[in-house]
């Protein structure tokens, strides 16, 4: 299998803080790997290198078979980068953002039409308006269009996401699942439900990958059974980490997600009854210390985010 960017023990350190902890990654052709973490995670830090903008310390890093720093020149040509920011010119207009960055690469926006012809139906009514003027999504849609003029080969978008309202971030994710047949994507973004549209993804957190698989794969692994408690009000959440029994307790929107102590899934094989009897008794000590009188609960299947807390702790 042809791996288009490969990261092997690198490590980032800013003044003597380590940023990148001994990083080892590798992203397959054609598929949309996510790098997830919260802020400060170490993300940006890690696009940067992939781009040749910023050295690591020590560890190798390719892309497309290029070492980002003999080859730095090569990969710029063949890389399509969307940092954070989007990186527009907001005093120029649609049209003429993207005739720079066509520019840059000597090539014109009619060259590689094709590519980008399905986002910029979009902003095409307003071409002749300020980058600035754009609404969020819009900008969004633009800064990718100017990543993708030069048809590259390797995409890194940087938080693409991050600010954007709920429609356009769907949309833009239906976009990159069209992009992925002709090249690899790499992206970045803070909001673990994005993680289930990632072929492949690594959970970051401190600079160190947590965990790196499937989205799907990485959800069957949860080591433990889960349960989902409604009607207990937010600020019940201090008291139920506190009760015996309790190995975590986190709040999922207008729901507590909860694991009992000693249920993990090996356990639970061999020895069901004890530890469905623990289970019960810690559910019971919930019911007994909380007179809410519509709280309810089931078993669930564990989210990224669940899997990412677990790994927290
Ligand atoms: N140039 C720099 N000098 C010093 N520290 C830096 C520099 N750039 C990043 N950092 C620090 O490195 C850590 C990782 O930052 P990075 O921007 O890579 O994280 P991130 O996951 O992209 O999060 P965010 O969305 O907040 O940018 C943070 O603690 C940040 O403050």
């Amino acid at each position: 299998m042809k791996h288009v960017v490969i990261a092997k023990n690198l490590t980032k350190n800013f003044e003597r803080k380590k940023v990148l902890d001994n990083i080892n990654l590798s992203v397959r052709e054609n598929e949309i790997f996510g790098i997830i973490g919260p802020d400060g995670a170490g993300k940006s830090t890690l696009f940067r290198i992939f781009t040749t903008l910023l050295l690591g310390d020590s560890g190798e890093c390719e892309v497309a078979g290029y070492n980002v720093v003999q080859d730095f020149a090569k990969i710029r040509e063949i890389v399509g980068y969307m940092p954070g920011n989007f990186s527009l010119y907001m005093d120029l207009s649609v049209e003429e953002n993207l005739q720079f960055f066509a520019s840059i690469f000597n090539t014109s926006i009619e060259e590689n039409y094709d590519l980008i012809k399905q986002i910029y139906r979009a902003l095409e009514p307003f071409k002749n308006r300020k980058a600035g003027a754009l609404s969020g999504g819009m900008k969004q849609k633009l800064a990718l269009c100017c990543a993708l003029i030069h048809k590259p080969k390797v995409l890194f978008l940087d938080e693409p996401t991050t600010g954007v309202d709920a429609v356009s971030r769907m949309e833009f994710w239906e976009i990159l699942g069209e992009l992925k047949s002709q090249m690899s994507v790499i992206v970045s973004t803070p909001y673990m439900d994005e993680a289930s549209l990632c072929d492949r993804v690594a959970l970051i957190f401190d600079g160190r990958i947590l965990s790196l698989d499937t989205p799907k794969n990485l959800c069957e692994s949860f080591p433990h059974t889960l349960y989902e408690f409604r009607g207990i009000p937010a600020s019940a959440l201090d008291s139920l980490r506190e009760l015996a029994g309790v190995h975590s307790c986190f709040l999922f929107g207008n729901c507590y997600h909860i694991v009992f102590k000693n249920l993990r899934q090996s356990q639970k094989h061999n020895d069901t009854n004890i530890a469905e009897n623990i289970t019960q008794d810690s559910i019971k000590n919930i019911l007994e210390n909380f007179d809410f009188p519509n709280m309810s609960y089931k078993e669930i299947g564990a989210s990224i985010e669940d899997c990412f807390m677990e790994f927290l702790q």
